[in-house]
């Protein structure tokens, strides 16, 4: 089962999604992928993994982390499917990144990783967007690369985790404007699944919606007002976003 959120007759309404990836209301109304008005699929924290992938690491020229690099985001950033994230100005470096989500489907405190996949409700898809002129080593907050409103899409649904056969094993694509630019599969996590449920949840108590964004491989590219970016994770989602100016950005919110 796919299930996502759209805006409908200006309230926020819980679907699920048909083969074709249309939005199918409660009363079996259809409202076609290109005309719903997607949004992110599910509320709650946003944990994100710096360098979870070794590729990535070395094209920034890091050292992968010995232990899982965790950052948690605002919800400003969140965006559904289908929306435009803007570039800041004077930015020289905006860099989309490609992400397995795991979704948590019930309350997890101090769970072992032998128990962790159960607690698991789904997955989707993810684009941890960076400002990259500001990153300067791993320890820091990053709130200029990474938490800008509008730069993390999500969506466009979330995959029950019992019809993801195999999460560490899926293959992850960024096109930007039909062109592949990034390719990677989650086989090449650093730390797994398993690991970063153990791990948040000895720290915090982990609630259903909250999101573990696991990390992109390696592949960066800069992108521009006017791009197209799709982000797609094997059996689990294409999530489409437009990038567009900071002036159109200001701009649209009057
Ligand atoms: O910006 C970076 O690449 C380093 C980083 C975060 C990286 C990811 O989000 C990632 O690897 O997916 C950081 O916070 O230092």
């Amino acid at each position: 089962m796919k299930r996502a959120r759209i805006l409908f007759n200006g309230e926020l309404t819980a679907v699920t999604v048909n083969d074709n990836n249309d939005a199918v209301l409660n009363d079996g109304t259809v409202i076609a992928e290109a005309e719903a008005n997607w949004q992110p699929p599910c509320d709650g924290k946003i944990f994100v993994l710096g360098l979870n992938y070794a590729d990535h690491a070395a094209e920034l020229a890091f050292k992968a982390p010995e232990e899982p690099l965790v950052f948690l985001k605002g919800p400003n950033t969140l965006l559904g499917h289908r929306k435009n994230t803007y570039r800041p100005d004077g930015v020289d470096y905006m860099h989309y990144e490609c992400e397995l989500v795991a979704i948590i489907g019930k309350t997890a405190k101090n769970v072992s990783r032998e128990e962790a996949m159960d607690y698991i409700g789904g997955y989707t898809v993810g684009n941890d967007y960076a400002i990259r002129d500001y990153l300067e080593n791993y320890y820091r907050p990053n709130l200029r690369v990474k938490s800008r409103d509008t730069c993390t899409p999500v969506g466009p649904y979330i995959v029950d985790a019992k019809d993801v056969a195999d999460p560490h094993n899926l293959a992850l694509k960024t096109y930007i404007n039909g062109e592949l630019k990034q390719s990677g599969n989650t086989s090449d996590l650093v730390f797994d699944i398993p690991y970063l449920v153990e791990y948040l949840s000895a720290i915090m108590t982990l609630e259903p919606g909250d999101m573990i964004f696991t990390g992109t491989p390696e592949g960066l590219a800069d992108v521009k007002p006017g791009d197209e970016i799709v982000t797609e994770v094997e059996g689990v989602g294409r999530l489409v976003n437009t990038i567009i100016s900071e002036t159109d950005y200001l701009a649209s919110l009057n």
